[in-house]
């Protein structure tokens, strides 16, 4: 169980963000208590890669305030990258280099020592063993996410941050990604935030749903608590029940 006595793993205030004329997010609020899975929910354009690259340091917010692992994430982001990392199917790793060096570049990127006991260890975990020597770009969808996310853990982060884990895997893949991220998180403590379209991934990974429309978030709740609040059985109706302005029966 988490430690009660961590701070969160992600506080977001004020959050806002706006590309010229375009407002991306409008005054973010959140929380993610360390240990957690929260998933980040919300249409096309809700805000959700927005906020995740504020969280990487990829993006600078117009205003508000963002704290990871306890640092304020604007002015500490060199000491709080080394603890956290990101995994998403859309970002493609060099394709002639082979798995390992690939995993190698990245290792060394992050400054690890021991970097080869830890690759073989992931590979192993990840079965990827048998893909070390194959070049990345030749890879099937379900090989290349275990990679990005061999990737993603080599500094065993604390925060690991999602974008849709189990896009385009057949739902054998799928489940085996699941398994694996809930042991890992269970393993180490780790708290995780996935961005994703997929309800039934969010009810059975999630502590905690924020619900994300038009830059800001609109709901929040354990997908009990949303389920109950909504009359639904189910997170695709209270995601339709959101997006489409129904409010919850409570209300
Ligand atoms: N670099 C940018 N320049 C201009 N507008 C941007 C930029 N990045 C995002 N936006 C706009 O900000 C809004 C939020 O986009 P964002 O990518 O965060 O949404 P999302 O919830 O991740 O959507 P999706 O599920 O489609 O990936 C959208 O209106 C988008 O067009």
């Amino acid at each position: 169980m988490p430690e009660p006595t961590l701070p969160p793993a992600i506080r977001v205030q004020g959050l806002t963000k706006r590309f010229g004329g375009v407002t991306a997010l409008d005054g973010v609020d959140f929380t993610v208590p360390a240990g957690h899975t929260v998933a980040l929910l919300g249409g096309n354009g809700a805000g959700k890669t927005t906020t995740i690259s504020i969280l990487l340091g990829l993006l600078l917010p117009t205003a508000g305030k963002v704290e990871v692992l306890g640092q304020d994430m604007l002015r500490e982001r060199y000491r709080v990258l080394p603890r956290m990392n990101f995994s998403s199917p859309y970002v493609d790793l060099p394709h002639r280099l082979t798995v390992e060096e690939n995993l190698t570049v990245y290792a060394h990127l992050y400054g690890l020592t021991g970097h080869k006991r830890r690759i073989r260890a992931l590979a192993e975990e990840l079965d990827l063993v048998p893909l070390l020597n194959r070049p990345s770009g030749g890879l099937s969808a379900g090989q290349k996410t275990r990679v990005a996310l061999a990737k993603a853990l080599l500094n065993e982060p604390e925060l690991l941050l999602l974008d849709e884990p189990t896009a385009s895997l057949d739902p054998d893949t799928a489940d085996w990604i699941r398994t694996y991220l809930e042991r890992f998180r269970v393993r180490t403590g780790a708290t995780i935030l996935l961005a994703s379209h997929n309800m039934a991934e969010v009810e059975r990974l999630c502590h905690t749903v924020l619900m994300m429309k038009k830059g800001r978030v609109v709901d929040q709740g354990t997908p009990t608590d949303l389920l109950a609040r909504y009359g639904r059985g189910n997170l695709e109706d209270v995601f339709l029940d959101i997006a489409r302005d129904r409010r919850a029966a409570a209300e």
